[in-house]
């Protein structure tokens, strides 16, 4: 298990990390997910041991492996951490094996070990036949396995990846998210991913932490994130595509009826109807895009910085620049506050 309780971690005067805690149980694979210079690396960062806290506690099993109050931290390599970063970071100068077999080396395993270690890393990742070859004689993707091979040959219980497929194209990205969660599931070890990409995080985890200025918004299941959201900023980061908010005051009056007049109103897309001409149910906006998902249709309009997404069965006859009129559900999921509460 990974306990965080009340970490901190601040940069001069402000804090990249403002007082975070939660529990990862043994065996779980944890997306932190959040947009750009929410605190996921540094989140990371001081999980790895690479960063001190500035106050709070990090917890590996029974142990306290980093305190900010006290001032210490245990080192990286003493943590039973594994670490893979978006840049490969492979050593150019060894082969394939070289790399995977470097860490057992410094651990001080004997060579009849080791090699079998590597052999059995290589074959779980795919990559044995690649065994001799030099980084710059691989692709990226192969690269990408290569320093998974490295970071798992020592069995660390604690697997951290900072946005590792952030660099690799949109199928191999696909493929390789499988293969992880495999590889997670064959070390029985801990896992925590940093991604700022929420597909990723919702196809991955067992756990999210949606981070946001430093502070979890929600920790949760996908499902509890997606059916639930805690928070207006959760509410339209997660899901695919992710929730509408609108706010109240533009709603039809046939839908306002009872509503806080300064709140927001959460409608799903699948729930979000379109019709051929406005009525009392209808808010009409300018139709952005409309693409093919599944066998039905996203649709997009846009009134200056409102978005409204649909997901509707047929592909209505429409051009940039016509209206579409959106046609709304009787209530919405939820309600928000402006401070981006939930209400109800
Ligand atoms: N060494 C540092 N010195 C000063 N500020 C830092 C340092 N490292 C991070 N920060 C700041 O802390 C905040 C959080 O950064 P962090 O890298 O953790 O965010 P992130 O969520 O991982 O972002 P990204 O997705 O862009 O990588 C940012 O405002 C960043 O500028």
């Amino acid at each position: 298990m990974i306990r965080i309780d009340n970490l901190v971690k601040s940069f001069g005067p402000s804090n990249a990390v403002d007082g975070i805690s939660f529990d990862v149980p043994q065996g779980a694979f944890l997306v932190l997910v959040g947009p750009s210079g929410c605190g996921k690396s540094t989140m990371l960062r001081m999980l790895a041991g690479l960063e001190q806290p500035t106050s709070g506690t990090v917890t590996f099993g029974e142990k306290v492996v980093s305190d900010g109050a006290k001032g210490w931290t245990i080192d990286p390599a003493q943590r039973d951490t594994g670490l893979v970063f978006q840049s490969y970071a492979l050593w150019p100068h060894m082969t394939v094996a070289g790399n995977v077999d470097w860490p057992l080396k410094v651990a001080g395993m004997g060579k009849p070990e080791r090699q079998a270690r590597v052999t059995e890393v290589l074959k779980m990742l795919g990559i044995e036949a690649l065994a001799a070859r030099y980084p710059n004689e691989i692709s990226g993707g192969q690269q990408q396995r290569v320093a998974i091979a490295r970071m798992i040959a020592p069995r660390p219980s604690i697997l951290l990846f900072d946005e590792p497929l952030s660099n690799l194209d949109a199928k191999l990205r696909v493929e390789m998210r499988t293969e992880l969660l495999r590889v997670h599931r064959a070390t029985g070890a801990t896992s925590v991913y940093v991604t700022h990409d929420q597909v990723e995080a919702m196809t991955m985890a067992t756990h999210v932490a949606v981070l946001n200025k430093g502070r979890v918004e929600q920790f949760g299941t996908p499902e509890e994130l997606v059916q639930n959201p805690a928070t207006a900023f959760v509410a339209t980061f997660v899901g695919t595509p992710p929730a509408n908010l609108v706010p109240i005051s533009i709603l039809p009056a046939a839908r306002r009826g009872g509503l806080p007049p300064d709140g927001l109103a959460m409608y799903r897309p699948e729930d979000i109807g379109v019709s051929e001409v406005p009525d009392a149910t209808t808010v009409a906006m300018d139709f952005a895009e409309a693409s093919p998902v599944a066998g039905r249709t996203m649709l997009t309009g846009i009134s200056g910085a409102l978005r409204i997404t649909a997901v509707v069965d047929a592909k209505p006859r429409l051009t940039v620049g016509d209206q579409v009129h959106f046609v709304l559900p009787e209530t919405p999921a939820a309600l928000f506050a402006p401070s981006g509460e939930r209400l109800s």
